[in-house]
């Protein structure tokens, strides 16, 4: 199925979502270190986010990746002390991270909010841009051409943590913001944009269950960005929506 641009593939459901996604992210990773040396990608939070990742550490083919030649990065981070159970990181962790032989120097975590930046969610922010910047490689969008980044799909179309007619959705020139009220807890989060995520090559969207499926039909109906924060984001060379059954079930049909 294709949606102006898009590929959308739909699994039956959660479980199997998460199962082929791993597999699919495992042949694209393991196909970058083949041509390159290196891949990266950027990781989401949230319930897909977080099955995907146990999919990943489950996986009998996970070692195809040579995890120690792995970036890994965030796109978004709710801006909580360090190992707080809310943090996006903390969950990364018990769900993969601490499970696979990475490369401590390329686990790229956004800072949390009980650190050098305490309670400054703009310094942080700005302190994460800089060493995207520095790992870019002289990449104009001042970020890594990452291979592959993730973003779950919340049920009011936010990505990341670009929610709808949030100020964040509509910088231009920084590659990571800090969100300050932001509808769903913590109201504060540090967050890729729009052009720091768009310099992706690949951006991947991840959309489980009946709660995403309205969500999902109004990101791929053709919406305004600034009302659908998941109609915004495109990768350079693919964009894949990966759904369930579900979350798909209110789509138009197609032949
Ligand atoms: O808070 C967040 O929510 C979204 C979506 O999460 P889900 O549980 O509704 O799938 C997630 O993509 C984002 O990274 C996270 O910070």
């Amino acid at each position: 199925m294709s949606a102006a641009g898009r590929e959308v593939l739909v699994h039956p459901d959660k479980d199997a979502l998460a199962r082929a996604t791993a597999e699919r992210l495992i042949a694209r990773l393991a196909d970058a270190q083949d041509t390159r040396g290196t891949a990266s990608v950027v990781l989401t939070g949230g319930r897909n986010g977080n099955a995907l990742l146990g999919a990943l550490a489950s996986s009998g083919d996970r070692d195809r990746i040579d995890w120690s030649r792995l970036d890994v990065w965030w796109g978004d981070e709710r801006f909580l002390p360090e190992g707080d159970p809310e943090r996006n990181h903390t969950q990364a962790r018990e769900a993969l991270l601490d499970s696979v032989p990475l490369d401590p120097a390329r686990i790229h975590v956004m800072p949390p909010s009980d650190g050098p930046y305490a309670g400054d969610a703009e310094a942080a922010a700005e302190a994460y841009a800089t060493e995207l910047a520095a790992a870019a490689g002289g990449n104009p969008a001042k970020v890594p051409a990452f291979d592959v980044l993730l973003l779950g799909v919340g049920p009011d179309t936010h990505v990341a943590s670009l929610f709808p007619e949030h100020p964040a959705l509509r910088e231009t020139e920084r590659t990571v913001v800090g969100v300050h009220a932001a509808p769903k807890p913590p109201p504060t989060r540090l967050t890729l944009t729009l052009p720091a995520i768009r310099a992706a090559e690949e951006v991947w969207l991840l959309a489980a269950g009946d709660d995403k499926a309205d969500a999902v039909a109004l990101a791929l109906s053709g919406p305004g960005e600034l009302q659908a924060p998941a109609a915004a984001v495109r990768g350079r060379s693919r964009t894949l929506w990966l759904l369930d059954h579900t979350a798909a079930s209110r789509l138009p049909a197609t032949d």
